[in-house]
């Protein structure tokens, strides 16, 4: 039986509260520290936090000092989880790196740094190992892993399975990105209600970066990345959870059938299914048969929100397919990602 002492960098933000949520009951990980900005240290959790999740507060972290983002308040944590604002995460999770804390990260700063695993378990697995590669402690002891953007996730996901069996040349991806995505507060209401808004800026750059990344292989020492062409296009649209994403694909071995691609996807065989983690979903790709389906209101929360669904496909008409993908983005595409990261790295014994 596993079990660690785990802390949270910016717990009172929108993913550190799904963090916290999630890590309820958790049978390796137990919530020790939590840490937030100025604005929040020293007082109870609490107090410091405005909590949106629709369950109550635990009582065991209400009560939880929250502290400063420094590595010396949390000595005795196995790692740290991060949910860290941008605009802080590069230096302290690097302080928290070089001062031996293992960061399990879902911000964006280190996702494409050459030395860091941009990870999804069932995607590439294999990538953890860059760790070996990082110079962030003398003795190896810390380390970063970070977890994709919430739209690259479903990409990569949906794409596996076609790689797997065809090869994918060209993909062009249209997100409908829900509002959570843009943490709380978020977009101002007048922008957002009845209404969609074709630009979210920085999104598209990082989809098609990371998700060549993430489908790409480890050579000696570093990712070298799929070679595809990808182009993204960003669109916020007024649904609460789960990020839809509208895909053609090029492929590199042209499908006889359209069952030759839905059984490729069918039969997909997750690599790390014989592990066991306990944030795995039994099936972490659902193919929809149903025109209607998926849809983020019915579908998002589908095996605790870990799965990504794939419907409405299609033979193209300008690239090979076309369908439709979605997943959770504050479960699968940040602290649940993060999560079953963390526990790859413990089956994987980078962390003990
Ligand atoms: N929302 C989403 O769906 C997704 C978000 N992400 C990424 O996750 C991260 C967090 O997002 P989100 O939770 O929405 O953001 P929030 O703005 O809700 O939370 C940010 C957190 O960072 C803390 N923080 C801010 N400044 C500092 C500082 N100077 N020192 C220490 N802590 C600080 C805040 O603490 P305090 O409360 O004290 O200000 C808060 O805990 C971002 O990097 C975001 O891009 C990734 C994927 C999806
Ligand atoms: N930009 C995403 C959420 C996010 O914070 O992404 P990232 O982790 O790549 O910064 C959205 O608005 O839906």
């Amino acid at each position: 039986m596993h079990s660690f002492q785990i802390g949270i960098l910016g717990a009172t933000g929108a993913v550190g509260q799904k963090f916290i949520r999630l890590l309820q009951e958790h049978p390796w990980f137990t919530i020790k520290a939590l840490g937030a900005s100025e604005r929040s240290s020293g007082k109870k959790y609490s107090e410091a936090v405005h909590w949106i999740e629709p369950i109550e507060l635990p009582l065991e972290v209400a009560e939880i000092k929250v502290d400063d983002c420094d590595p010396s308040a949390f000595s005795g944590v196995d790692f740290v989880f991060s949910g860290l604002d941008s605009s802080v995460a590069t230096e302290i999770e690097r302080n928290f790196a070089e001062a031996g804390i293992p960061v399990i990260s879902n911000a964006k700063n280190y996702r494409m740094d050459e030395s860091v695993p941009l990870m999804i378990p069932e995607v590439n697995p294999g990538h953890a190992d860059l760790i070996k590669t990082q110079t962030f402690s003398s003795d190896g002891s810390g380390w970063i892993v970070t977890n994709p953007n919430c739209v690259s996730v479903p990409l990569a996901m949906s794409l596996k399975p076609l790689q797997d069996e065809f090869g994918v040349s060209s993909v062009v991806v249209t997100s409908m990105q829900s509002v959570s995505g843009a943490g709380y507060p978020g977009v101002p209401s007048l922008d957002i209600i009845a209404n969609v808004v074709p630009f979210i800026g920085g999104e598209e750059d990082k989809i098609q970066t990371e998700s060549a990344k993430l489908l790409g292989t480890l050579g000696s020492g570093t990712v070298d990345f799929a070679k595809m062409d990808i182009q993204a296009t960003a669109v916020r649209v007024p649904t609460i959870e789960g990020h839809l994403l509208s895909v053609s694909a090029g492929l590199l071995d042209t499908p006889s059938t359209l069952e030759d691609v839905s059984r490729a996807i069918t039969e997909w065989e997750s690599p790390i299914a014989d592990l066991d983690l306990p944030s795995s979903p039994e099936k972490p790709v659902k193919l929809y048969t149903e025109n209607r389906f998926p849809q983020p209101r019915l579908h998002t929360d589908r095996e605790g929100g870990m799965q990504t669904a794939i419907g409405r496909l299609r033979k193209g008409t300008v690239l090979d397919i076309g369908y439709v993908t979605m997943a959770h983005n504050t479960v699968r595409g940040a602290a649940g990602g993060a999560i079953l990261n963390a526990e790859l790295l413990v089956a994987k014994e980078y962390i003990k």
